[in-house]
């Protein structure tokens, strides 16, 4: 005989494709009876035209038909009341009352990507890293905090992606494993975003307070270029997080370079390290054509005395993989940029959870 607890069972495997949680957890499935062979399941989905609704229903549907014994399924597909969808935000939110998630106890490592001048890689390189990250199991989020320039949705492959709103949680897209939040998701088409600080700084703590991350192991910011409203209020936010400077090899590039280091350092962030974008592209005669000269990552760690992470060479399949949405560390990963990216990601994979060499607060007494 066919159980309703084995039916409900089988939804425990049914995963919430936006939170990516059992939808048993999440208080979505409501109603199993079982008659003979037939199953009957209501599921109560988030929120009214919920984008992963076929999904779950078809998941739903699968996975109770493979419940031995049964024969028909069917599949009631409902809304949460607003009670209830108050009760999974609040639940989800750990009782944080709008308070920034990644707070000293978190257990999230942090890293804020940043360069000094424009134009450099950094949102490639940040794109990249992520998946990368993904690729080994672990749960990443990234923050597109370049609010002028955004261009992470288009790197990852979502350029038309909006994120779903459940009461005040906002559901972030996910893209190649990566749970992606950006500005160009907020606005339409090609407006131009044109904010005051106050405005930043306000879209900077709502994406950090309202978007959900759930318990990721990393966060990737991909920050504006320079000094600006963007990383002080980033710095004052996430003060715990590490900061990764992306420079390219031209020596003039070092100095400006050098400066989003010590600006991240003032609000009591730590420099990682330095990654080179744009080195020498090797030639079919064996040469290595230095487009933009050499040298300028090892200046820039030396300055701000840390390592060169990754020397990331010029790369048609990187650059194309940006343009195609589609990461060249999927692609091509066996091209020279997607390893050098690729070892950043085992490096950072490797040094674990984050409150390792974090003051705890902690007093003797
Ligand atoms: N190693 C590389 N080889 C070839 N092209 C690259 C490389 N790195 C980045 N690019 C290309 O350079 C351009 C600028 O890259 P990207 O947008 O990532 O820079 P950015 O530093 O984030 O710029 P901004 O901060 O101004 O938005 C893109 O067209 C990208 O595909």
């Amino acid at each position: 005989m066919t159980s309703e607890a084995a039916v409900r069972e089988a939804l425990t495997r049914v995963i919430d494709p936006e939170i990516r949680r059992p939808i048993t957890e999440l208080d979505m499935v409501g109603d199993v009876t079982v008659d003979g062979g037939r199953a009957s399941v209501t599921i109560k989905l988030t929120i009214v035209g919920c984008p992963a609704a076929d999904r779950i229903e078809s998941d739903v549907r699968e996975a109770v038909a493979s419940v031995p014994g049964v024969s028909e399924a069917l599949v009631d597909v409902t809304v949460m009341t607003p009670t209830e969808r108050r009760a999974l935000t609040e639940r989800l939110q750990g009782g944080r009352q709008r308070t920034v998630q990644f707070g000293p106890d978190s257990l999230t490592r942090i890293y804020a990507i940043t360069s000094g001048k424009g134009g450099v890689g950094k949102s490639t390189l940040t794109a990249n890293l992520a998946v990368a990250l993904a690729g080994r199991g672990l749960k990443v989020g990234l923050v597109d905090a370049d609010v002028f320039g955004f261009s992470i949705p288009g790197i990852l492959g979502i350029p038309d992606a909006k994120p779903t709103r459940v009461g005040d949680m906002i559901l972030p897209p996910i893209a190649h494993g990566v749970k992606v939040i950006s500005i160009g998701m907020f606005v339409e088409g090609s407006t131009a975003v044109s904010w005051r600080g106050p405005m930043l700084h306000r879209t900077i703590q709502q994406f950090l307070t309202d978007v959900f991350f759930g318990d990721i192991d990393v966060l990737l910011l991909d920050l504006p270029p320079g000094t600006g409203d963007v990383a002080i209020s980033v710095g004052q936010l996430l003060p715990q997080a590490d900061v990764i400077v992306v420079t390219t090899p031209q020596a003039a590039a070092a100095e400006v370079a050098e400066r989003s280091g010590l600006a991240a350092r003032q609000t009591g962030q730590k420099v990682f390290g330095v990654i080179e974008n744009m080195a020498g592209l090797p030639q079919p005669d064996g040469s290595v054509l230095e487009l933009f000269g050499s040298g300028g990552g090892a200046e820039v760690a030396a300055r701000l005395g840390v390592d060169v992470l990754a020397s990331i060479p010029l790369s048609m399949a990187l650059r194309e993989g940006g343009d195609a949405g589609m990461p060249v560390v999927l692609s091509h990963p066996d091209n020279p940029a997607a390893a050098a990216i690729d070892a950043v990601a085992t490096l950072i994979a490797g040094r674990g959870h984050g409150l390792a060499g974090r003051k705890l607060g902690l007093t003797v007494t």
